[in-house]
């Protein structure tokens, strides 16, 4: 499979804090790639490196080929990088479809019919088709997460960041969720998806990586890196204990 983002010796330090240490983290075209590990672990700021929305304090991210570390993260977005954020944070006093256009305008440089049918598709891949007129700030958590979703696919990437986007959902509303993710993945579009919700995760990813003290402790099938005793250790032994 081709690589299409590479991070290579990535560091990032705060201070004293060393909170990513020499972490090679790649993606290949299409695949659906977990990441967990304990709170702390480096997660979300490996996330923010990838975007762009950090520069690291060493190594590189290439994405296809291209050494994009210096690059800012709407120029990454451009480029085929999409992000979805925790804390989804929409335009309140927008409908649902006037995010979704925005998203692709800017991030996809659409406009006029193409930016329609893109984001016509869109919105029923997430869901959303009966919600397009509905203002933002009206939508519970569950329709929040499925439009920052797809504000993220609206911009048309090649891979996915998802930052815990299944937090704070219901089981059923996580199984919803899962069912929308894995159409994103059947339509092609690479997935890196942080998530503390272990079994919604196995249900989409056929690789998983966890991360410790900032670095990548285990990486390979999803239900070897469960059953690893490091793992098990540093992560679930503290998760279900
Ligand atoms: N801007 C910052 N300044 C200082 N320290 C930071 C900053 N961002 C993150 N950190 C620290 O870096 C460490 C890793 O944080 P990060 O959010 O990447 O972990 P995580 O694995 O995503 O955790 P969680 O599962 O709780 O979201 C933490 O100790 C955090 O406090």
């Amino acid at each position: 499979m081709t690589v299409i983002l590479d991070g290579r010796g990535l560091g990032m330090r705060y201070g004293d804090l060393q909170v990513l240490q020499g972490v090679d983290f790649t993606v290949s075209a299409g695949e659906a790639v977990g990441i967990v590990g304990p709170n702390g672990a480096g997660k979300t700021t490996l996330l923010n490196v990838l975007a762009g929305a950090v520069r690291p304090s060493a190594g590189t991210v290439s994405f296809r080929g291209r050494d994009i570390t210096r690059t800012r993260p709407d120029q990454r977005c451009r480029m085929g990088v999409g992000r979805a954020f925790q804390v989804p944070r929409p335009f309140g006093g927008m409908t649902v479809l006037e995010n979704v256009v925005v998203a692709a305008a800017y991030g996809a440089g659409l406009s006029g019919a193409a930016a329609h049918r893109r984001c016509i598709e869109v919105l029923d891949e997430c869901g959303l088709a009966g919600l397009a007129n509905r203002r933002a700030e009206s939508l519970g958590l569950l329709h929040r997460k499925r439009l920052e979703l797809a504000r993220c696919l609206a911009t048309g990437p090649d891979v996915v960041l998802l930052d815990e986007i299944g937090a704070g959902l219901t089981d059923a509303e996580a199984a919803e969720l899962v069912t929308a993710i894995k159409q994103v993945r059947a339509g092609g579009t690479a997935i890196v998806w942080i998530e503390h919700i272990v079994h919604v995760l196995v249900q989409v990813v056929e690789r998983l990586v966890c991360m410790d003290t900032g670095r990548v402790i285990a990486d390979g099938e999803p239900q070897a890196v469960l059953g690893d005793a490091v793992v098990i250790d540093a992560y679930l032994g503290k998760a279900t204990g």
